[in-house]
């Protein structure tokens, strides 16, 4: 891929956005763009048509998305189901027109069905029913990639699908109602602590088990995406290591120094009981993650401390 290659990374500013454009611009790519969604709204199609044809990208990288925990997704199923649909339908259409080199396309683990084989396989797709909490967001997802698999298939185009598994680190969602649990987890032990370590209520049983992936690792992933044409149109991006809600509690209560206790709400969702990736199609082409909870966990803590007074405010 060309250094000089204009490129749309839309969803700049998100999590996994601004981590992309931070490797994109360390690789020496110089001719990035993004907006805001203030100034582009992508589930707008005349105004994303108008931007596309004015820009005329090459690449268009799509890390734009409704996002949320599993409260969101459970609570605002027409949200999660429309506005995902729109934005990425108006994205895909524009690229293909356009005739982009590339086009990359994000995803989630949720497209798999909930009680399929673990690890999960790229080849489970479509093979059982879908996580109640999340299926109107999966069904998006799971569009978004048959679009991008069609337009392969019926134009040889180079779109490809990256599935990320439960994602975290530096700019995540730390508002309660909307994030997912890891950087709830940071926040909830941080605030207890100077509470005097009050006691921590987390949802669910603590027994489901998430593999979480830090942002970096993420972004590095679609870099290599953009640098490669790879073989097939799906790909699983993880660790393939997978721990308890409860463990991963743990492990951040120690990180943030509260000793006090945790209460678990039974009355809220666990969702899917385990969705492990099966990482070996991207293993064997060359990427790998580098970064492990441990270390994640503490970059993202850190980097709580330092914006705590600048989050995100997400409405829903
Ligand atoms: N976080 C996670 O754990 C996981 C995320 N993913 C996927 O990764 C991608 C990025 O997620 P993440 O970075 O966490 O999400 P964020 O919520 O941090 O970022 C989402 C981005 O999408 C943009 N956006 C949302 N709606 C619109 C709109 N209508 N018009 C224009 N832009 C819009 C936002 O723009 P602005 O800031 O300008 O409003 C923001 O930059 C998504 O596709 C998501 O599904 C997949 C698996 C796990
Ligand atoms: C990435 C993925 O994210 C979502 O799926 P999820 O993995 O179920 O999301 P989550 O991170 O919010 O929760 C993981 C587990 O953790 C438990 N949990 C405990 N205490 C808190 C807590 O305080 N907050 C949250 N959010 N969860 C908590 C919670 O009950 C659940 O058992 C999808 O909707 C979909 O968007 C998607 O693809």
């Amino acid at each position: 891929m060309d250094k000089n290659s204009k490129i749309y990374l839309a969803g700049h500013r998100g999590m996994v956005g601004s981590a992309i454009w931070r490797a994109l611009e360390k690789r020496g790519y110089t001719n990035l763009i993004g907006r805001t969604s203030a100034e582009l709204d992508l589930r707008n199609q005349a105004e994303v048509n108008a931007f596309i044809s004015e820009e005329k990208p090459d690449v268009i990288i799509d890390a734009a998305a409704r996002v949320g925990g599993i409260l969101a997704n459970n609570d605002h199923p027409y949200t999660f189901l429309m506005e995902n649909l729109r934005i990425q339908n108006n994205l895909i259409e524009a690229a293909h027109h356009l005739e982009v080199k590339k086009f990359i396309f994000l995803g989630s683990s949720c497209i798999y069905p909930k009680f399929a084989p673990q690890p999960l396989k790229e080849s489970y797709l479509l093979t059982g029913p879908l996580e109640p909490t999340n299926e109107w967001y999966a069904i998006a997802k799971i569009t978004g990639v048959k679009a991008c698999q069609s337009i392969r298939k019926q134009f040889g185009k180079d779109f490809v699908s990256l599935m990320p598994t439960n994602l975290y680190g530096t700019h995540d969602n730390f508002d309660l109602k909307t994030s997912h649990v890891l950087p709830a987890m940071i926040r909830k032990f941080h605030e207890a602590k100077e509470n005097n370590n009050s006691t921590v209520e987390l949802w669910g049983s603590g027994s489901p088990m998430r593999e979480f992936l830090f942002v970096d690792d993420m972004a590095a992933s679609v870099v290599f995406a953009l640098e490669n044409v790879l073989p097939d149109h799906l790909y699983n991006v993880g660790t393939g290591v997978d721990i308890t809600i409860k463990e991963l509690a743990e492990i951040i209560q120690q990180k943030v120094g509260h000793t006090g206790d945790i209460a678990w709400d039974s009355a809220k969702p666990d969702g899917t009981p385990r969705k492990l990736m099966d990482v070996s199609k991207m293993h064997d082409l060359g990427w790998k993650h580098k970064v492990d909870l441990e270390e994640g966990i503490e970059k993202t803590y850190k980097w709580f401390l330092e914006n705590i007074d600048n989050f995100k405010q997400v409405k829903m």
